[in-house]
Order: structure tokens, then sequence, then C-alpha cells
């Protein structure tokens, strides 16, 4: 029993520990997996379906600004310095177109075919861009308008025209995939809030398991720690600190109340004819004798071996004297049957009242004096009730 109580705290805090370790780790990785998929979701959100619209709209942009720069160059007759920069400012916006159409060719989605359209009025763009340049490098301004006019805005618009599907696709790719993935993002909230609330619940059930399975251990050991084992009454621990919570009500409030010490007779006999387990028996046979005649208030212990002690408050000596008497002649007229034998036995009882003794009683005075009773009863033959200071 000693070391059950140890190995059984251990056991439930070992698996509470166990059950927390794991949880957590369980909850860390619900986390931090959602955690990464929404950031995976949000990155490809602002990443991916916008770098085409962006590519797109900068594209539209570097067209409009080739288209004019070449428009005002021919319209102001630029030359010399002016010229030059028009000419590298153009440089600059090819090139960033360039850059912008090969972003749209990677990661354009819809029909790869207008990309390959668009690439080549690109090129077809740039040898009109060449001659209209070459045009206004030589002053022939007139052929210069002359070229954007029949080839240049006509070639323009086109490019305007696919570019502008090409941007409305993406634009449209791109909503969708917003609203996919704010769904997904919804998706991982509920998950990780239904994940959360699981994981609290269970450890809410372990908790009430743990701390439910505590209280039992705690009640068992409470009720091993005050209980003889062999007849579920009181023990000697038990008993004594009633009898002297008694002694001390009596002394107090002048309460009266008894105390019987009973002994089985010749109980070794008993134990050597039949049998320790027949033993075991008729003790369990005297307990159930003593329940039934006292009453719930009364109280019966087990003070060792086949000795036992009963308690009755609220009862003064001849109260008591004659519920004793009663109980004795009751064992005394009964059998116990075992194995088809009938086991006849009988107890001696020295009984001791409060109203008997000075109000500076103690708790040894008291045993010794019912001691000293069931002595002188055991010592007139047995099978009797001894009163202190007098006898029955
Ligand atoms: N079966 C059983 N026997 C027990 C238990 N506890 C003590 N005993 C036995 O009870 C016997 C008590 O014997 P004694 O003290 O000589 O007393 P007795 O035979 O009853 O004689 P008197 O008290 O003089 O009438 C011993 O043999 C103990 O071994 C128990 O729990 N079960």
């Amino acid at each position: 029993m000693k070391t059950q109580r140890p190995n059984g705290i251990l056991y439930i805090l070992i698996s509470g520990f166990m059950i927390a370790f794991v949880g957590a780790l369980l909850f860390l990785w619900i986390f931090f997996s959602s955690m990464r998929a929404m950031h995976q979701t949000t990155r490809d959100l602002y990443e991916h379906p916008y770098a085409v619209t962006n590519a797109a709209l900068q594209l539209k942009t570097s067209l409009y600004q080739i288209r004019s720069s070449l428009l005002f160059a021919t319209l102001a007759q630029s030359k010399g310095q002016a010229l030059q920069d028009t000419i590298q400012f153009i440089r600059d916006q090819e090139s960033l177109l360039e850059k912008n159409i090969r972003i749209i060719a990677s990661s354009y989605s819809g029909d790869k075919q207008q990309i390959s359209k668009l690439q080549a009025e690109l090129q077809a763009l740039y040898h009109i861009r060449a001659a209209i340049l070459e045009k206004l490098q030589t002053g022939h301004y007139v052929e210069a308008d002359r070229i954007i006019e029949i080839n240049g805005s006509p070639k323009f618009v086109e490019i305007a025209k696919l570019t502008e599907s090409v941007l409305a696709f993406a634009q449209q790719r791109a909503n969708a995939y917003v609203s996919e993935s704010q769904k997904q993002l919804e998706g991982h909230t509920r998950k990780g809030l239904m994940y959360a609330t699981l994981l609290l619940t269970l450890f809410l059930i372990v908790s009430v398991v743990l701390v439910w399975r505590m209280y039992r251990l705690h009640a068992e050991v409470d009720k091993f720690a005050f209980t003889d084992f062999l007849t579920g009454i009181a023990n000697r621990r038990r008993f004594m600190f009633e009898l002297e919570s008694e002694i001390r009500r009596s002394q107090r409030y002048g309460s009266p109340f008894s105390f019987a010490m009973v002994d089985i007779d010749h109980f070794k006999k008993i134990n050597d004819r039949y049998g320790h387990l027949v033993g075991d028996l008729v003790l369990q046979n005297f307990c159930l004798k003593c329940v039934s005649a006292l009453r719930t208030s009364d109280m019966i212990g087990r003070l060792g071996g086949e000795e036992f002690g009963i308690l009755m408050p609220m009862t003064d000596l001849h109260e008591a004297a004659r519920v004793i008497e009663r109980l004795r002649s009751e064992i005394d007229h009964s059998v116990v049957t075992e194995n088809g034998q009938q086991i006849h036995y009988t107890a001696s009882f020295g009984l001791v009242a409060s109203s008997h003794h000075h109000l500076d009683l103690s708790l040894t005075q008291m045993m010794k004096s019912a001691d000293a009773a069931l002595y002188n009863a055991k010592q007139q033959g047995r099978n009797r009730v001894y009163i202190a200071n007098g006898s029955l």
C-alpha cells in the first residue's frame, strides 16, 4: 500500500507531462505549418499574378513614351543634342520594354501565341523606329512624319491592342487568384481555429481525467489510512482520534459518553482449530454484529488483533450497559457457518462511562480503565460485560 501512492502519482505526473509535451508539439506544428502556408499564399498573391499586370502596364507606358518622343522630335524637327537625348531616351524605354516583355513571356498563363505575336510586332516596331530616326538624323522630317503616319501609328495601335488584351487576361487571372487566395487564407484560419479548439478540448478532458484520478487516489489513500483492511471498520488511528475528540467534547459540554473495549474469547483456539481464514471470518462476523446492534452515531474500531473498541457518544453508563449486554448475548447465541462447520464464539467487554471520571480525564486513563475492566471480564470467566468500578 505504501509504495502504491507515490507510484500512482508518478504515473499521473509522467502521463500529464507526456500529454502536455505531445500537445505542445502538435500545437507548434499546426501553428508553424499554418503560418508557412499563409506566408506562401500571401507571397504568391503579391508576386505572381500582379507581375504580369504590372509588366503589361509598364510596357504600355514605354510604348506611349516612345511614340510621343518620335512625334515630338519630328514635329519639333529636333537635331543635334536634342535629337541625341531623344534617341537615348527611346533606347532606355526600349530596354525597359524588353525587360517587361521577358517578364510577361515567363509568367503569362494565357494564350502564349499572343506573346509571340507581341514580340514579333515589337521587332517590327523597332525597324520602323530605326527608319524614323534615320530620317530625323538626316533632316528628312517630312519623310519621318510620313513613316510615323503610315507605318508607326498603326503598329503602335496594333501593339497597344495586343498589350490591352494581355493586360485584361492577366488582370482577370489576378482577381481570380486573389479571391482563391483569400479563400485559402480563410481555410487556414478556420483549420487553425478548429485544431486549437480540438486541442483545448483534449487538454480539458485530459485535465479532468487527471484531476479525477488524483482525487480518487487521494480518497483511496485517505480510506486506507483510516480503515482496517480486513473488516472495513475504523482502524486504531481513526478510533483513537474519535475517542479523544469525544473526551474533549464531554469535558467542554459535559455530554455523557461510553466506551467499551472488546476482546474475542479464546480466539487463538479458533485460529488453531479452524485455521486463520475462518478466524478472519469470525472477526468480520463480529464487526457485522456490532454494526447492526449499535446506533449509526456509535463507532466501532479495530484496536489490534482480535481487540476492538466501541464508542457510544451521548450514551450514559446505564444505557451503554444495556446495549453492550444485548450485543454480547446476540454474539453468544449465534454461530458462524463455514464449509458446513458451525463456529460458536463469545466476547468479553470492559465498559467505561465518562460520568464515572473526573473532568480532567485523559485518553490514557480511559484506555487503562477500559483495559482493566476487560481484564476483569476475562478473569471472571469471559463472555461477560464488566463495568469499571462495578460489574453487571
Ligand atoms: N485470523 C486472525 N487471527 C488474528 C488476527 N489478529 C490476531 N490474530 C490472532 O488472535 C490470537 C489472539 O490470541 P490471544 O491474545 O492469546 O488471545 P485469545 O486466544 O483470544 O485468548 P483470550 O483473549 O484470553 O480469550 C492470536 O493467535 C493472533 O495470531 C487476524 O487478523 N486474523
